[in-house]
């Protein structure tokens, strides 16, 4: 319980009072020297209760404090306290909403504006008292104050907690993906169902496999939402146990798609799409799939490949985890994105990867239009080059403006005196031009005074010989043309 220094009792003639813009509980009556004590007292309520509740987010700072509340045109919030506690009274409980413009993907995945949607901002029970009934009972007075429905109400990056409370409270599980923080329930959109408010019909395709899979585009684009199963096993008991084998599998290999602050879409991983990508193709090609893939409808095909996609992306990720390279899956996959980065780079080549989205601003919620439904997006192609380009650009790093033109093209000799820089300044060198591309000779001026002709110096090797096996390396040797034959070759990178 929050208590505080001064008697709240006053200022909650009623257990739950609704505070707006002039942080005044709706009850307030008195002169004006009363209305300062009181905004007073109601702003260090509000701004206690929103650092309680942002810490019990995991938040870095409140959604709610009395500051934004009075900047604010059209939210409220609900407070609950128990007045028969200690002395003073206390504060157990806060809930914020109000209306926000946001665009949202209906089913269909179509884009739609909603003015003034009603959206839960911000909810807490002081820990002490949750699971007792006080959330319900505050949300409960809260619907009938603004004369909502859970149906209607969008939810600010609602915690598991909350997910929870809404599917025992109120059925509302399925939820239509969007790609801001809000989640909504499906039928949100749906007239009819929005008006009792309670509405949760199941669809046939629920009722049949018992999986929270939503046909619509979203979906597909998404993947499989799978929401609140323990809520849901819970609510189903026995009756999950005797579902058959192949429902069983189908929900091992649906991915759980957490939502709200947890679930707000990542930036899709351009590796996971490729892994993704080839497992359909498999799937598809290789009729590898199962017996529900390869026979059926349409969608049931597409949702079986998508699902067969997920678990070869989850068999893939546990092969990673057996071998220690990973914390989380996703972290993995990051790890991976970042390898192909790292493999693009090496071969200056431009990877193709989205710009991450910031979620984590909780408020105020930007009213400009979402970017459309995050696509499946195909990795842009590294731009081609061909052999003779690229080696002319590592040729231009690694020899003088005068010699661009690959030996290759002049047949001629080309002098070089980069490479001779790093091995000895004063010499002179040549590059052997009947050796291959990948493996040159060098030769180097015989240091003063060396014999070339001198027993126990090997001769053997003025004609290198030819090998591009191995990795790099080379090696000094004098020759009886009085160079230092230097042996030096390159990998070529493609
Ligand atoms: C938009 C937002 O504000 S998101 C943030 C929501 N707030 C939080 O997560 C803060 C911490 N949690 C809380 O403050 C509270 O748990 C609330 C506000 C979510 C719910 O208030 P409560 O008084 O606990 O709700 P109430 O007692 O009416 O309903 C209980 C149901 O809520 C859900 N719930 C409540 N607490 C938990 C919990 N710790 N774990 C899982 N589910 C929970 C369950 O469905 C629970 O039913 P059950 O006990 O049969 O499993």
């Amino acid at each position: 319980m929050v208590d505080f220094r001064f008697d709240i009792r006053p200022l909650f003639p009623e257990a739950i009072v609704r505070v707006t813009s002039n942080l005044l509980p709706h009850t307030f009556r008195g002169d004006r020297r009363q209305c300062l004590d009181a905004t007073s007292k109601m702003s260090e309520i509000i701004d206690r209760l929103g650092e309680l509740s942002a810490t019990s987010q995991g938040l870095s700072k409140p959604v709610t404090t009395a500051q934004r509340l009075r900047m604010s045109e059209n939210q409220t919030i609900y407070l609950l306290a128990d007045t028969e506690a200690g002395h003073n009274g206390a504060v157990t409980g806060l809930l914020k909403v109000g209306n926000k413009d946001l665009y949202l993907f209906d089913e269909t995945g179509q884009t739609r504006k909603v003015e003034r949607a009603p959206s839960i901002l911000d909810f807490y029970v002081h820990e002490s008292r949750q699971r007792a009934g006080l959330g319900k009972r505050m949300f409960e007075t809260m619907l009938r104050e603004e004369n909502w429905t859970p149906l209607k109400c969008s939810v600010d990056r609602p915690s598991e907690k909350l997910l929870a409370f809404f599917g025992k409270h109120y059925g509302l599980v399925r939820t239509i993906p969007q790609s801001n923080n809000f989640v909504l329930y499906e039928g949100y959109f749906n007239e009819a169902n929005s008006s009792n408010g309670h509405a949760h019909e199941q669809s046939p395709q629920e009722t049949k496999n018992g999986l929270h899979i939503t046909n619509s585009p979203n979906t597909q684009l998404f993947g499989a939402t799978y929401l609140g199963e323990d809520v849901n096993h819970r609510r189903r008991g026995s009756q999950q146990q005797k579902q058959n084998s192949s429902n069983v599998l189908l929900q091992q290999i649906t991915q759980i798609s957490p939502n709200g602050r947890y679930g707000a879409r990542h930036p899709t991983c351009t590796m996971a799409e490729i892994i993704s990508g080839i497992s359909k193709c498999s799937t598809k090609g290789g009729g590898a799939g199962s017996g529900e893939s390869s026979s059926g409808n349409g969608d049931g095909n597409n949702i079986a490949e998508m699902m067969t996609a997920q678990m070869d992306l989850h068999h893939l990720e546990d092969e990673q985890q057996a071998h220690g390279h990973m914390n989380t899956k996703r972290m993995d996959l990051q790890e991976v994105a970042d390898q192909e980065e790292a493999h693009f780079i090496r071969f200056g080549l431009q990877p193709s990867m989205e710009e991450p989205q910031t979620q984590f601003e909780p408020e105020p919620e930007p009213i400009t239009p979402p970017s459309p439904p995050p696509k499946t997006h195909t990795p842009t192609p590294p731009s081609v080059r061909s052999p003779e380009v690229a080696e002319s650009i590592i040729g231009e790093n690694r020899r003088p403006a005068a010699f661009q033109l690959s030996k290759q093209h002049t047949g001629m000799k080309n002098r070089s005196f980069g490479v001779g820089m790093a091995v000895m300044p004063s010499s002179k060198m040549e590059f052997d031009q009947e050796e291959r591309e990948d493996f040159g000779v060098v030769k180097i001026n015989r240091p003063p005074g060396h014999d070339a002709h001198s027993p126990g110096h090997d001769n053997t090797d003025a004609v290198s010989t030819v090998s591009s096996g191995g990795g790099g390396g080379g090696g000094g040797h004098l020759t009886n043309e009085g160079y230092n034959d230097l042996k030096f070759y390159h990998n070529r990178l493609w």
